[in-house]
């Protein structure tokens, strides 16, 4: 049986219920992180509960857990559900209130961790690579709600995504209202050209990826050029690679945008030797839930 974690307690999963004055559910009001466990490696913990901190405090959300605590809870719920391979959700909303807005009558939030067997990608997503496109929705200004926070309002995540499936692509692409590209409705884009490996950078309107962060490094290490600057459509279809990066889509090439077939349509070289990088490391850079 799978046990959740629930407001201090292990629960099992069809009993595992939070109340319907939660502002999480009412408002969307509340923080997340989506993690992976390698092998039993909860990999890139620290940097996905720097992340997750950061998010609560710019929405003055204080985790009722240090960060140690928090650790060793995630660890405990892996363990107690004798998991090696995983996908790990954590979840802390403003908690139970009036069905008024204000946080102020929310006393304590909720914290949520579930852990699951992972489901991964097929193998042919990797192989063949996505197909995209450009959605109208633009993604929220950071004047408006800023994209740098992952909160629990995904709307604008699931309208983009709407519109993709609409259209029969694979992912879509968001822009922002200068029209730049900002990412992917739940991951991060970079474009090769001429040897460069470029992504835009966050202010734009973009999530800070975990994953986009360790493929800089990667990638750097490999001694490639890698620049954070921004780019349009045009450059993303003149480019001579694209790939996402996410959390659970790990790296995936793009071999077609807007019906514009990437170079030759094929998953580039430099996508898949970033991808087997990132695939090596993947099992170190974290916390062993069975050392
Ligand atoms: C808007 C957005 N942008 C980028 C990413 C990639 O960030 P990470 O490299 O830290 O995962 C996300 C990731 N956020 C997210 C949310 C829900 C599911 C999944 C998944 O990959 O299954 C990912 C996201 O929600």
């Amino acid at each position: 049986s799978q046990w959740i974690y629930v407001n201090g307690q292990f629960v099992n999963k069809n009993e595992a219920v939070i109340s319907v004055y939660d502002h999480g559910f009412l408002y969307g009001d509340g923080v997340f992180e989506g993690i992976r466990v390698y092998s039993g490696n909860v990999f890139q913990l620290k940097e996905h509960l720097d992340r997750l901190y950061a998010s609560a405090h710019s929405i003055r959300l204080t985790i009722p857990y240090s960060k140690e605590e928090l650790t060793q809870i995630i660890v405990n719920t892996v363990r107690k559900n004798e998991l090696s391979s995983a996908y790990i959700r954590v979840v802390i909303s403003r908690g139970e209130g009036d069905l008024g807005l204000d946080p102020r009558n929310c006393s304590n939030p909720s914290v949520i961790v579930i852990a699951e067997a992972l489901s991964i990608y097929s193998q042919d997503l990797y192989e063949n690579g996505l197909k995209l496109v450009s959605v109208a929705t633009r993604r929220n200004r950071p004047d408006v709600l800023s994209p740098q926070i992952k909160s629990l309002n995904y709307l604008n995540n699931i309208l983009v995504k709407l519109e993709s499936t609409q259209s029969g692509a694979d992912e879509a692409l968001m822009l922002n209202d200068q029209g730049y590209v900002t990412e992917g409705s739940a991951d991060n884009i970079f474009i090769v050209k001429n040897g460069v490996i470029i992504t835009p950078p966050v202010y734009l309107g973009a999530l800070e990826g975990i994953t986009r962060n360790v493929i800089i490094d990667v990638a750097r290490n490999l001694n490639y050029q890698i620049e954070e600057r921004p780019f349009t459509t045009h450059d993303v279809y003149i480019a001579d690679e694209v790939f996402l990066t996410g959390t659970a889509a790990e790296v995936i090439p793009v071999i077609e945008v807007d019906g514009r077939p990437i170079q030759n349509g094929k998953p580039g070289e430099i996508t898949k030797h970033l991808l087997h990088t990132f695939r090596d490391l993947v099992t170190t850079a974290g916390i062993q839930c069975y050392p």
